[in-house]
């Protein structure tokens, strides 16, 4: 993804999962960068030397109006304002307290001319709870969805879970995202290299790893959130590819909550990133693959009632 632009990781999870714990820990670190933050409670963030930056109520004020639309034009304005202060910062992370739906948020990015010449989503990172996940997945439709858009998580609190608990927690995470990269946690304390940078190079890393026919459909507990990835071994035509993918967000953008994946195009030596949140997509050619590397194209659909054969064929026909 070019180097130019800022990436923004949108950090989200459950009340009490921690993720200001999560954020300290990212700020106290020794990385040689500066982030701004953006949240919503300011006061929590006791880090002295950092730019913070003080969003207050009224990024996420959504009492009146439609709240997609309230949040994105705050978070317009006040991006546009950091944004034109590049140089000072390497990237920008936007916690989402106490908005349990990442979509608007992550959107804004795709949605914006500004924020899109300027910045690109790196990744929507979700901290989750080991101690209480199972039971906020039974109760909580937010919650699958926070799992559903997440690029990566965050198992935080394994110290309170035994092994056997914890691996049944990622094997029901995986039934709702199987793409997502989940890393276990004490107190949030993660490798700076799994949360942040993540561009479209751990997508690719995500989908290799990510079986093609995941048959989990049995996982109706979780309102049929499920994921479904897809590979083809020939290059895929760029126009019909995007006249593809376009019609079906258009059409299906409510019940996908997210998509991505990493193209080759006939034609085009470099790789195309894609994704999308719902029906906002983005993408950006991203390099060139190493020597000897797959050609495939692989693609991944997040998301409720999904058609399997109808999305294997739809990709399929995309081939040059
Ligand atoms: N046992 C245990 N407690 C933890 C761990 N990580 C965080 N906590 C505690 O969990 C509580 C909540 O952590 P926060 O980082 O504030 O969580 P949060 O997601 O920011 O919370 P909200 O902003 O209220 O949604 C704090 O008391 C933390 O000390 C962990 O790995 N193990």
């Amino acid at each position: 993804m070019s180097e130019t632009k800022i990436p923004v990781t949108v950090l989200t999870g459950f009340l009490g999962a921690g993720k200001t714990t999560l954020l300290n820990h990212i700020l106290s670190s020794e990385h040689g960068r500066k982030y701004a933050v953006l949240v919503n409670e300011f006061g929590e963030l006791g880090v002295d030397g950092d730019l913070v930056v003080d969003a207050d109520e009224e990024v996420f004020e959504t009492n009146n109006g439609c709240i997609c639309c309230t949040v994105r034009g705050d978070l317009i304005r006040i991006l546009g304002s950091l944004l034109r202060r590049r140089g000072k910062f390497d990237g920008i992370i936007v916690e989402t307290t106490g908005l349990a739906d990442p979509a608007p948020v992550a959107q804004t990015f795709f949605v914006d001319e500004n924020l899109r010449e300027k910045s690109r989503l790196d990744a929507v990172v979700t901290v989750v709870d080991a101690y209480n996940v199972i039971q906020t997945l039974d109760e909580s439709p937010e919650a699958i969805r926070q799992v559903a858009f997440a690029d990566v998580i965050i198992l935080n609190k394994t110290d309170l879970v035994d092994e056997a608990g914890l691996e049944a927690i990622e094997a029901r995470l995986r039934g709702i995202n199987a793409s997502v990269q989940i890393h276990r946690a004490q107190h949030s304390a993660v490798a700076l290299s799994t949360v942040l940078d993540q561009g479209g190079f751990d997508l690719e890393r995500a989908l290799e790893t990510m079986p093609d026919f995941l048959e989990n459909n049995e996982h109706s507990h979780e309102e049929g959130v499920t994921s479904m990835s897809f590979a083809v071994e020939e290059p895929l035509d760029e126009q019909r590819f995007q006249a593809w993918i376009g019609a079906i967000l258009q059409e299906q953008g409510a019940d996908i909550l997210r998509s991505k994946g990493i193209m080759h195009f006939a034609g085009k030596d470099e790789r195309f990133a894609f994704q999308a949140v719902h029906m906002m997509a983005d993408g950006d050619y991203i390099g060139k693959g190493k020597e000897g590397e797959s050609k495939e194209s692989r693609i991944v659909f997040i998301g409720r009632n999904l058609n399997r054969p109808q999305l294997r064929r739809g990709f399929e026909s995309c081939r040059a």
